[in-house]
């Protein structure tokens, strides 16, 4: 294990740093010009309205020329820059990490800060790249300003993801809202200037309605009007980010920002997938369909979510007049399917079978045991958790179609999917059959 010191950051600022590995870099990426283009508004039902702190900049974005300090495009080859990954542990963090140390050649340190910090940083040991271990929390304001000291870029990955009901929305929401409030401030104090947030389809929806969003890009009109805390949190989030587009940081000079909307990632570390997997082997190799076939669901591979958290991150300096206060959703090859049949995609291979061509329950018996498993967590929450994959949020999402066909980050920072679909499923299946094999 590596020895625990503490480093003195700017100013007054500290941080808990546990570990400091290094890693690799390898081949360059690309990028292109592109145009303008609008991002989404939802409505928190029951939460407090958001702080309207707007920079000074804000609403005059300059051209590129203004944006760029003298002499950077022409130092730009050289210098090596500071990245902060925050919830670089979790699933799509470790993506995001690892993608970095591959594909970003001006990485000079990498940062990886979360609660939680995986063994596998370890790994990292080799190469030319300072990987530092940062443990800590989001919601502590003064761990964050330490940690986001003296780095370039920030993406802001972390976040508790939890729509089942094992945290408390107030949980959520410190976590989501306050952390992401927490990252956006410590980049103004300590002149950080480029943020990447991971926000989520779930901003815009599905809605409460369950109206479909069929194929829709970053300017389709939908009704987002959210109540459960965690679409709610991501939702107040990303507006706290794309609001703090043009503040002006420490030494000046504005923020720039973005946020990226995943719809439901898949891949390597899908903790899910692999829920469902072994629970249909426990059922003997079966799994039964719950949601017609017909309702389409988006998934992207984690490799390409992180390769676009990787290339914005990028693309964000050069493109800050384009791509500030921008949303992009993420979207790859993956085939249009309904969530089951898409898992099965990988889960047919792995051995088991999805049973029915029809659902095999009538919708309002899913509808039943979806409101009893919310009434039964109420009931037992004093005495345990009970948290179903089954309640009414999950059952909604499940149910309705909400499919995004885009380009706009091909067309605004050059993105596109690194992995194909054969690629990305073929990796998939070989660690679910991994990931099954270790829990027998
Ligand atoms: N998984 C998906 O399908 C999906 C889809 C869209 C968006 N997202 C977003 O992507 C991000 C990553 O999600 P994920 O699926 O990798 O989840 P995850 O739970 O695997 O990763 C989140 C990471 O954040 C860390 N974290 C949580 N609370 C923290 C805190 N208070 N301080 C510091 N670190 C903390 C966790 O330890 C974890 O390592 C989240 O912001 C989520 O909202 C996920
Ligand atoms: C009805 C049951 C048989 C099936 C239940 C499946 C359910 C657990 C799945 C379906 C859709 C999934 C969500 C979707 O992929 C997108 C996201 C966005 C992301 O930000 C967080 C995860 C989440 C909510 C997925 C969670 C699991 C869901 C609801």
């Amino acid at each position: 294990m590596p020895v625990e010191h503490r480093v003195a950051a700017r100013g007054r600022l500290r941080a808990r740093v546990v570990g400091v590995v290094a890693g690799r870099v390898s081949v360059p990426g690309m990028g292109q010009e592109g145009e303008g283009g609008a991002s989404g508004r939802g409505r928190c039902v029951g939460w407090p309205a958001l702080d309207e702190r707007r920079g000074p900049l804000q609403a005059s974005l300059g051209t590129l020329g203004q944006w760029l300090q003298p002499g950077m495009a022409d130092s730009a080859q050289a210098q090596k820059l500071v990245y902060l990954v925050t919830g670089g542990c979790g699933f799509l963090g470790e993506h995001v990490v690892r993608m970095l140390l591959q594909r970003e050649p001006r990485l000079g340190e990498l940062r990886v800060f979360d609660r939680h910090l995986g063994p596998w940083l370890e790994e990292l040991k080799t190469g030319p790249v300072r990987v530092t271990a940062i443990q800590g929390d989001v919601t502590e304001a003064h761990e964050v300003a330490a940690a986001v000291a003296g780095a370039h870029v920030v993406i802001h990955t972390a976040g508790l993801v939890d729509v089942f009901g094992r945290a408390s929305p107030e949980t959520i929401h410190e976590v989501n809202v306050q952390g992401t409030r927490n990252v956006i401030e410590a980049c103004v104090q300590t002149g950080t200037r480029f943020l990447v947030y991971t926000s989520s389809m779930e901003v815009v929806g599905p809605n409460t309605k369950g109206h479909p969003f069929y194929r829709g890009n970053e300017d389709t009109l939908y009704e987002a009007v959210h109540r459960h805390p965690y679409p709610c949190s991501k939702a107040l989030a990303e507006r706290l980010v794309l609001e703090a587009n043009g503040r002006e940081v420490h030494g000046g000079l504005p923020l720039v920002t973005c946020a990226l909307r995943p719809t439901g990632i898949y891949g390597e570390g899908h903790q899910i997938m692999r829920d469902f997997y072994r629970q249909g082997l426990r059922l003997g190799g079966w799994l039964f369909r719950a949601i017609p076939a017909s309702v389409e669901h988006g998934r992207v591979y984690v490799g390409n979510v992180a390769w676009m958290h990787v290339l914005a991150a990028r693309e964000l300096e050069r493109r800050a007049a384009l791509m500030g206060g921008q949303v992009y959703f993420c979207y790859d090859g993956s085939p249009y399917k309904s969530y089951e049949d898409f898992n099965m995609e990988f889960l047919g291979p792995c051995g088991l079978q999805l049973v029915g061509a029809r659902p095999l329950l009538p919708y309002w018996l899913l509808v039943f045991l979806a409101a009893l498993n919310a009434l039964l967590q109420w009931l037992l929450r004093p005495l345990v958790l009970y948290a179903p994959l089954l309640n009414p949020y999950t059952l909604a999402v499940a149910n309705t179609t909400f499919t995004v066909s885009t380009d706009k980050a091909q067309r605004h920072f050059g993105y596109e999917p690194l992995f194909s679909w054969e690629d990305s499923r073929t990796r998939t299946i070989l660690w679910v059959q991994a990931a099954g094999s270790s829990a027998q």
